[in-house]
């Protein structure tokens, strides 16, 4: 298991310091990835994905961005002591990174054959001819015909976009994928389509992956592993049976209750009161408390530390609520 670890984070702090405040965007939060996994990391807008995901490759804005504290081991190596020279090399070679908006990604002017050709030259030492010729095979692999190689961007649909994406990405064989809502501007059906073919990727390929999104759904169609983060910690997390079957975080409950497309609801949807708290002035004690239905005054005292599930060696929650050991969400008393 250890040595099929790609990611390894550890304690990782990252603050925004501008002028008016200091946001507390990543509060010590850990992460591992191994080969052929996928790991969701979901929560609202504003919890910190983006921000772990871009300290991964070192490529937090400063000013104002600041890693404070932590590890980020990568296949054993630690990203965050490395010099510039070593890091661009990780972030060609090891690591890439899809994002939203796949039209940010591609050159209008190039064609997708020249595109991905350019990305597998960059790599390996192989005239532009063969690197074309390798351009289309990867085409195929992402579901395009070879002969769309010829073809400019706006010729083709988002989701193909988004594929042709994907194919950059994948031409240095990285070890690890990053994709940060890579399909949340696509229509739901294509949507599936793209995250079935990247799920078949990682394991093809034998890479992990780290995902990020807000939406459970998307976590249940590919994910092994979830983590659970707000405001700026990961408040629970397991693999994707422990956090979708056995969740046990009022937070991630929460999400389930206002969740419009999970298969098994047939409850009424409620959304979560209130608002995540701003980062740059976090409650005291857990920072979820201000809207959990289960707060009682302990929870605003100190900030519970993640702890492993009784009887589980993949699950792992922060809520003081189970200091008392009767104490279960509503969700689960049914369940028990
Ligand atoms: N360059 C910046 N300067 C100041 N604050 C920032 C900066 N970038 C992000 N933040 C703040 O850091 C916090 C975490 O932002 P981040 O983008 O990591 O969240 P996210 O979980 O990815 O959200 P979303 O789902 O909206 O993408 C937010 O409060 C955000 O406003
Ligand atoms: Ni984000």
């Amino acid at each position: 298991m250890a040595e099929d670890l790609v990611l390894d984070i550890k304690d990782l702090v990252v603050h925004y310091e501008t002028e008016d405040a200091d946001v507390c965007a990543v509060n010590g939060i850990d992460i591992q990835i191994s080969k052929k996994r996928t790991l969701g990391l979901v929560g609202e807008t504003g919890a910190g994905k983006t921000t772990t995901a871009l300290s991964i490759l070192n490529l937090i804005p400063n000013p104002p961005g600041v890693i404070k504290n932590g590890s980020i081991h990568l296949d054993g190596k630690d990203i965050l002591k490395m010099s510039q020279e070593d890091l661009q090399k990780v972030r060609g070679n090891d690591v890439a990174m899809i994002f939203q908006d796949p039209m940010t990604a591609l050159n209008p002017v190039m064609t997708v054959g020249e595109q991905i050709g350019e990305s597998i030259m960059l790599h390996q030492n192989i005239s532009k001819q063969e690197a074309f010729e390798k351009a289309k095979e990867m085409l195929k692999m992402v579901g395009i015909a070879e002969s769309r190689a010829y073809d400019y961007p706006h010729q083709f649909s988002g989701g193909m976009k988004q594929r042709v994406v994907i194919a950059i990405a994948l031409a240095c064989s990285p070890q690890l994928l990053i994709a940060d809502e890579p399909t949340t501007a696509l229509d739901v059906t294509i949507q599936a389509q793209v995250l079935e073919l990247m799920k078949q990727l990682i394991q093809e390929k034998e890479m992990a992956m780290l995902l990020i999104t807000h939406d459970l759904g998307v976590v249940a169609e590919v994910c092994e592993d979830v983590a659970v983060m707000y405001a700026g910690r990961i408040v629970e997390k397991g693999t994707a049976d422990d956090v979708f079957n056995h969740m046990r975080h009022p937070y991630t409950e929460g999400l389930f209750d206002s969740l419009p497309n999970l298969k098994q609801r047939g409850e009424q949807l409620v959304p979560i009161r209130g608002l995540m708290p701003d980062p740059s002035d976090l409650p005291p004690g857990c920072s979820f408390a201000p809207r959990c239905p289960y707060a009682t005054e302990a929870c605003t005292k100190s900030i519970p530390p993640l702890k492993s599930v009784e009887g589980s060696k993949t699950h792992f929650v922060a809520c003081t609520a189970y200091e008392n050991p009767d104490f279960s969400l509503r969700r689960n008393e049914n369940g028990k």
